[in-house]
């Protein structure tokens, strides 16, 4: 959307007559202060008669006509909300207009109606010349059987409105149109988006699509009402939902936990175009990823972050997998989802600790490629540090946590993108995670992950000063901005013995050789340590140590 002099639409609605595309389209346009245009309105100006007049005088050839030629040059010359007459997504030129507008990243919304409603709303309205001439319900219906799997097809939204105010989908509508996208391109495996914004689970059916026949919704105890709506959303889509609850946290996350969910799915009969949705903190994810990887070799999986960790990073990339008594993550997959949901909403409920921790990921991507990220880090320190899920919704956090997850998803996403194997970029989203991993294991688990990478990355940072890598000041300031979030720098919990033992099991080691990833000169410059000499392993140990 970047062409010199040109305005697109902010979003462009499409419906069934009667869906409330102008009424809704107005709502949002006064919510957000946007112009509306109505192309039916448009075309009646231009042509200087009401359509059912033209229709009747110059047939309805003639009005696609006029009408695909004013959509596509508003298209490109209106910056506001554009809702299109019910029929203009059926002419080809219109398609082609529409995927032009989508190419550019723009958004064509479909509302979905209930059909009785919008059917009986459309009757009401009369001036329909496409339902003229014997009984308008029927001739409605044939229109939507005809029309709802272009509508499906053609757009790259989907709001359904069913049972909903106008004012309450004119809300849905503007969360989707607030939403942020981060497209993950992956050379060997399908492309996906994550979206991040209130609203985003209403994704759920679009992302898994008409082939899965059950579901098995796998998720924690913790983030029940969260899958009650995640429940709802696909029942709602059709699908047989079956809800698995798997043990909170880490202790969620073993190939034992994993053996009765594929015996569930075994007795449930999931077969290989059935799916699973993952729906809760990391660990829950990495689960449900494990599980939707190995059952039947690889079927599809959705995941719907609940934690801010969840969101900027395990739900990501396709890293799934669970932990063995060796240590963290040693039996899993690479296997990426079809999708990721990163509903804000679902973060109301979540402790402050939990969301302090995801700090951690989020500090990490700042420091290995993203600088401003540690920016606004930095601005917004003392707000992050108090979050409160219970009073977080709509304030100006939400914009700033928004902005941090898209930008942490986007360093994720650029890592995978280009090795999803993790043969050497990738290992960069590593930074922290040798000490990391290290202390979690020390720890039983009971340290949270993201609290143990922040210690892990100040270790990293000593370890780099030590050799020459970076100064003392950038030392200094992982510990600093890190101590300004809430999150631990320092860690007394056991001997260097047992936590090199513990590293040496890191995937990132080779043989008996240790490997790194620290910085180079400054945020942003990563490189590969790899054997560094051992008496600067273990004064970088002592130096976090207090
Ligand atoms: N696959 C990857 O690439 C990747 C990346 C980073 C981390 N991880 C893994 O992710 C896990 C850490 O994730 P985490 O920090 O989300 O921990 P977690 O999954 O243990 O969740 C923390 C706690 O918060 C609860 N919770 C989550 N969302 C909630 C919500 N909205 N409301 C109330 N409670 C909620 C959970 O049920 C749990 O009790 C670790 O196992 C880590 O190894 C994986
Ligand atoms: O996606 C990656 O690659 C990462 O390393 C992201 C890490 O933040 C994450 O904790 C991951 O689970 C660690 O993977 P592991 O392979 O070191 O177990």
């Amino acid at each position: 959307m970047s062409d010199a002099g040109m305005q697109h639409p902010v979003a462009v609605i499409i419906g069934m007559m009667g869906a409330g595309k102008t009424r809704v389209g107005r709502e949002v346009s006064q919510m957000m202060g946007l112009p509306f245009k109505d192309a039916d309105i448009e075309i009646e100006r231009e042509v200087g008669m009401t359509i059912p007049e033209y229709f009747s005088r110059y047939g309805e050839p003639a009005f696609r006509k006029v009408e695909s030629d004013l959509i596509r040059r508003t298209l490109d010359e209106f910056g506001g909300l554009f809702a299109l007459g019910g029929g203009a997504p059926m002419t080809p030129a219109t398609q082609d207009a529409l995927a032009d507008y989508i190419d550019g990243g723009g958004r064509v919304i479909y509302l979905q109606a209930d059909p009785k409603e919008a059917m009986e709303r459309a009757n009401r309205g009369g001036g329909r010349p496409m339902l003229d001439g014997g009984d308008a319900n029927a001739r409605w219906m044939r229109l939507y059987e005809q029309r709802d799997p272009v509508f499906d097809r053609i757009a790259n939204v989907h709001v359904r409105t069913h049972g909903s105010t106008p004012q309450m989908a004119a809300r849905k509508v503007m969360n989707m149109i607030e939403e942020r996208v981060v497209h993950v391109g992956v050379v060997s495996a399908d492309d996906y988006n994550v979206r991040i914004g209130e609203g985003a689970m209403n994704h759920l059916a679009p992302v898994l699509g008409d082939k899965p026949a059950r579901i098995a919704l796998i998720h924690t105890q913790p983030v029940q009402r969260h899958s009650d709506r995640a429940r709802a959303l696909l029942r709602q889509a059709g699908y047989e939902v079956s809800d698995i609850v798997i043990p909170d946290a880490e202790a969620g996350k073993t190939v034992t936990v994993a053996n009765g969910v594929w015996e569930r799915l075994g007795a449930e009969g999931f077969t290989r175009s059935d799916a699973v949705v993952g729906v809760g903190g990391g660990a829950a994810t990495d689960l449900a990823g494990f599980v939707a990887a190995t059952w039947m070799r690889g079927i599809r999986y959705v995941n719907c972050p609940t934690s801010l960790l969840a969101m900027v990073d395990a739900s990501t990339g396709g890293k799934t997998g669970t932990n063995t008594a060796a240590g963290k993550n040693l039996v899993g997959s690479f296997y990426t989802p079809a999708g990721v949901l990163a509903d804000m909403t679902t973060l109301a409920s979540l402790p402050n600790d939990i969301f302090v921790e995801g700090l951690g990921e989020v500090a990490k991507s700042g420091f290995i490629s993203d600088p401003e990220i540690l920016r606004i880090l930095e601005e917004h320190a003392d707000e992050l540090r108090g979050f409160d899920g219970a009073t977080f919704l709509g304030t100006p956090l939400e914009d700033v946590v928004a902005e941090l997850i898209e930008r942490t998803v986007r360093v994720k996403a650029k890592h995978v993108s280009a090795d999803l194997k993790e043969a050497g970029l990738r290992e960069f989203l590593n930074y922290g995670h040798t000490m990391g991993h290290a202390i979690e294991k020390m720890e039983h688990f009971r340290w949270r992950h993201g609290n143990a990478v922040a210690v892990g990355m100040v270790y990293a940072a000593e370890l780099a000063c030590l050799l020459g890598h970076i100064d003392r000041d950038l030392v200094d300031y992982h510990r600093s901005l890190l101590a300004s979030l809430g999150l631990p720098t320092s860690w007394n919990g056991g001997s260097f013995e047992d936590v090199l033992a513990i590293m040496h099991r890191d995937k990132k080691a080779r043989g008996n050789k240790l490997r790194f990833v620290v910085l180079d000169g400054g945020p942003g410059r990563m490189m590969h340590l790899d054997d560094p000499p051992a008496d600067a392993v273990e004064e970088a140990f002592h130096r976090i140590q207090h």
